[in-house]
């Protein structure tokens, strides 16, 4: 479809043009306010299958030019929602080097450094995500915020390989390793709302689940992130850094956002 960015004549606030969910309701991401939260002692901890891949698989770490993706085994699959859900990428956003704030989903106005979201689609009733993407059962993505801090040894399993992947379509593969390791301890406290894609077409097609709990990486981590890539292609003459890739939060309307956990 047509290039969408996130600043500029192709901005956000054009996305309705070309793609009218970009407009609709269920919009993510949101402002995660206190006010809004409602303790659901239904909601199960998330558990997650085969996520511990081993080194001798190799993964596809790219840059598409909206972001850097890891594409993901279709071994992997969250088991404790009402349908099977299958891993098929995770990807990240991020701020700017001036800029240590990047997150899509805030919390009460916050803006963590950077936000990774995991997407899955409910391989129970679809047989991949293009059948998935535009279904309202269709996707499930688990978000992590991620703040500026301890070094992180699992960020290090991709960054170490960025730089093979500075332009857009580039890609690199890469070992496996623990994706478990990049979530947080805890995967009992999340928040839990109806939404949509963060990037166009913006289908209202995903399950959110975010976790309570930041993860770290260093500020060298960060900036790796934040500075290596380009949206351009690697001989153009006037290179486009690919940073600032976040939505800002969307109306909430009448949607109820979901708490695992009490105060
Ligand atoms: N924030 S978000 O809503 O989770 C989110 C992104 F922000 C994001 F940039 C991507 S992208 O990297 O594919 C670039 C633009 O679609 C995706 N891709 C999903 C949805 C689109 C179709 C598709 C097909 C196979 C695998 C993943 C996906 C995305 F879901
Ligand atoms: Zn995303």
């Amino acid at each position: 479809g047509a290039t969408w960015t996130y600043n500029g004549p192709e901005g956000e606030h054009h996305w309705s043009k070309h793609y009218p969910y970009c407009g609709g309701a269920f919009q993510s991401p949101i402002d995660i306010k206190s006010e809004l939260l409602r303790f659901d002692p239904t909601l199960r901890p998330i558990e997650i299958q085969n996520y511990n891949l081993s080194p001798n698989e190799q993964l596809t770490l790219g840059n598409n030019g909206h972001s850097v993706q890891i594409s993901l085994p279709s071994k992997m699959h969250i088991s404790s929602l009402p349908h099977r859900y299958t891993a098929a990428q995770l990807h990240f956003h991020w701020g700017s080097s001036g800029r240590p704030s990047g997150s899509e989903h805030t919390v009460n106005s916050k803006q963590y450094a950077a936000e990774m979201h995991v997407v899955h689609f409910n391989s129970d009733k679809y047989p991949n995500m293009s059948m998935a993407v535009d279904k309202s059962d269709g996707l499930a993505v688990l978000g992590v915020l991620i703040e500026v801090g301890e070094f992180n040894p699992a960020f290090e399993q991709f960054l170490r390989f960025i730089n093979g992947i500075k332009y857009i379509d580039q890609r690199v593969q890469v070992p496996g390793f623990n994706i478990r390791a990049l979530l947080p301890a805890r995967l009992d406290e999340f928040y839990r709302y109806d939404g949509s894609l963060t990037t166009p077409p913006c289908y209202p097609s995903v399950l959110w689940t975010i976790f309570r709990n930041h993860v770290t990486i260093s500020r060298k981590q960060f900036l790796d992130m934040a500075t290596a890539l380009y949206s351009s292609h690697a001989q153009e003459s006037s290179p486009v850094p690919l940073n600032e890739n976040f939505r800002k939060p969307q109306l909430v309307d009448s949607r109820v956002v979901l708490v695992s956990f009490k105060e």
